[in-house]
């Protein structure tokens, strides 16, 4: 086959493990990603990457400048690959016409112009990025407007699916690999050759071909189906908080059913990540705009539910503490969106640091993985707080846990790290003001031997019998 040199626009959470695991499973291709935020690629030559994901270290280190380059010379890269990934991040609008909702389309748009600018020979241009259906449509006016003599652009569409903290496995053992391409001989032979790509390592028979529009919402609705599955689970967990039922017994017993299935039934504080809630509202925006209003509203729900278990979790904090958390310190187990990625967008953490902080409460909070600077960076955001400075004098952050625990009232699990089950909570227990609130975001500490302990412990979706008397208990719903 003929790629023999890939470009990848775009080093972020997919661009970089994507083509570093490509480059690894495929010795013969020289794969150069590149972006042009000169920082972020200096970190991913450097021994530090710019990201945190199990094995990824190992993958880059085996094929950097073998086979594998990271480099801000864009135009370069295009010039001489014969396949071009645009990677780029495709963030929801804040600003004009869809603001809030519509995918900002700018950074694809750039790319694809770049690439119309520079390109000197035939390349097969594969949209990367989840976009709104019909996107590719936009990137080949692009392309074709600007066409120079002799040169021929095909689209693909190939959406990832990797999720952050299994990255590299996903992307070594993926479910499938999805290509949209155009129903023509040409676009057909283009979706051939990035499918030879791929064959290097996954079965041709999980390596599953489409048109382009299909292609472009199947990654919507993966997204939408498993946030939506997140939702579910966790508006229930607000009835068996109310009814004495388990979340997760109910969660094992529906699971266990072939048709419905047990993953991402995890009840939660909610779910956070760069993309569940921005790809649901693309899709809500793309129902709106084709007058489909009740299939709109129908995903949107996803989203208020996820903000409703946000902020559920958040009052139930304060008002277990008395109602009142001004001037209690507080700790927080964990910042990052889930565990294994020090990335924080859209964490359900800052939810709730948010809402304790307006409240007036003093945080401590430690994660393994999240640098300091970008938990102050999210706490202080105007999204967050107007005025950055009493953030900054309310907010520790700790490089361990028990100095976040010192003197707290309570700690507040909100990311799922295994570390977190392994803590020495009698230690923890006397340091602490009594009594002592434990609040479980996550169902994954023992909650008896907390209990045993002396905590006063509450979690998502399941009544403990020993919180305080004192309390308005959360969720109650009248005696039936
Ligand atoms: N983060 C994730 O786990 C997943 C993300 N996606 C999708 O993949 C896309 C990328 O997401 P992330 O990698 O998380 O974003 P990211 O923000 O981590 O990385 C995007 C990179 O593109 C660079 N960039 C933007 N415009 C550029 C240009 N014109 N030239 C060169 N570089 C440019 C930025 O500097 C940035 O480093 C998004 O559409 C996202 O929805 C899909 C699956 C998983
Ligand atoms: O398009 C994307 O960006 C990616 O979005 C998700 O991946 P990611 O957001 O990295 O992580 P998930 O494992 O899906 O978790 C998302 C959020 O849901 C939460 N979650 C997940 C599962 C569950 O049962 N309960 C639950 O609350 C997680 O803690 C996390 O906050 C999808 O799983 C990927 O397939 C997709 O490629």
């Amino acid at each position: 086959m003929v790629i023999s040199k890939i470009c990848c626009i775009g080093a972020g959470y997919v661009g970089g493990p994507t083509c570093s695991v490509m480059a690894l499973k495929c010795p013969n291709i020289c794969v150069t990603v590149v972006d042009r935020s000169a920082e972020r690629i200096a970190q991913w030559n450097s021994d530090k990457l710019p990201i945190y994901e199990p094995g990824l270290d190992d993958v880059v280190k085996k094929c950097r400048n073998v086979n594998l380059f990271f480099s801000t010379d864009v135009e370069t890269a295009i010039r001489e690959a014969d396949l071009i990934f645009i990677s780029v991040n495709t963030p929801t609008k804040t600003f004009g016409n869809g603001k809030g909702r519509a995918a900002d389309l700018k950074y694809v748009e750039s790319a694809a112009r770049l690439i119309a600018e520079i390109a000197q020979s035939n390349k097969i241009v594969v949209e990367k990025s989840t976009v709104p259906v019909r996107a590719a449509e936009s990137i080949m006016h692009i392309l074709r407007a600007n066409q120079k003599p002799g040169i021929r652009y095909d689209i693909l569409s190939n959406p990832e699916f990797l999720a952050e903290g299994t990255a590299v496995d996903d992307l070594l053992h993926p479910d499938r690999v999805l290509i949209g391409g155009e129903e023509t001989s040409e676009g057909h032979q283009a979706l051939e050759k990035l499918s030879w790509v791929y064959q290097h390592w996954i079965p041709k028979e999980n390596i599953i071909t489409t048109n382009t529009w299909s292609s472009e919402l199947s990654k919507l609705a993966a997204n939408a189906f498993l946030a939506q599955r997140i939702s579910s689970i966790n508006s229930l967990s607000a009835v068996c908080e109310a009814t004495g039922a388990d979340v997760s017994e109910v969660a094992r017993a529906v699971g266990l059913d072939s048709r419905i299935g047990s993953k991402f039934l995890q009840a939660s504080v909610g779910f956070g990540g760069s993309c569940f809630q921005k790809d649901i509202l693309n899709l809500v925006y793309i129902c709106e705009g084709l007058n489909l209003p009740q299939v709109a509203e129908y995903w949107q729900q996803v989203i208020h539910m996820n903000e409703y278990q946000k902020t559920r979790f958040s009052q139930k904090i304060i008002e277990c503490l008395f109602n009142t958390v001004s001037d209690k310190r507080i700790s927080i187990f964990g910042f990052a969106f889930k565990k294994n990625t020090g990335d924080t967008r859209e964490t359900p953490a800052i939810t709730v640091c948010k809402t304790l902080l307006e409240e007036g409460a003093k945080l401590d909070i430690y994660d393994p993985k999240v640098e300091p600077e970008q938990i102050i960076d999210d706490l202080t955001h105007p999204c967050v707080t107007d005025s950055p400075e009493d953030v900054k004098k309310a907010v520790q952050i700790h490089s361990d846990p028990y100095s976040a625990v010192r003197g707290t009232h309570a700690i507040v699990l909100c990311t799922e790290w295994d570390e977190f089950i392994g803590l020495d909570y009698k230690r923890i227990f006397q340091s602490m003001m009594k009594p002592a609130y434990i609040f479980d975001g996550r169902k994954i500490l023992d909650h008896d031997h907390l209990q045993q302990i002396g905590f006063h412990v509450q979690t998502i979706g399941k009544k403990l019998n020993r919180s305080s008397g004192l309390l308005r208990s959360w969720g109650s719903i009248p005696q039936l």
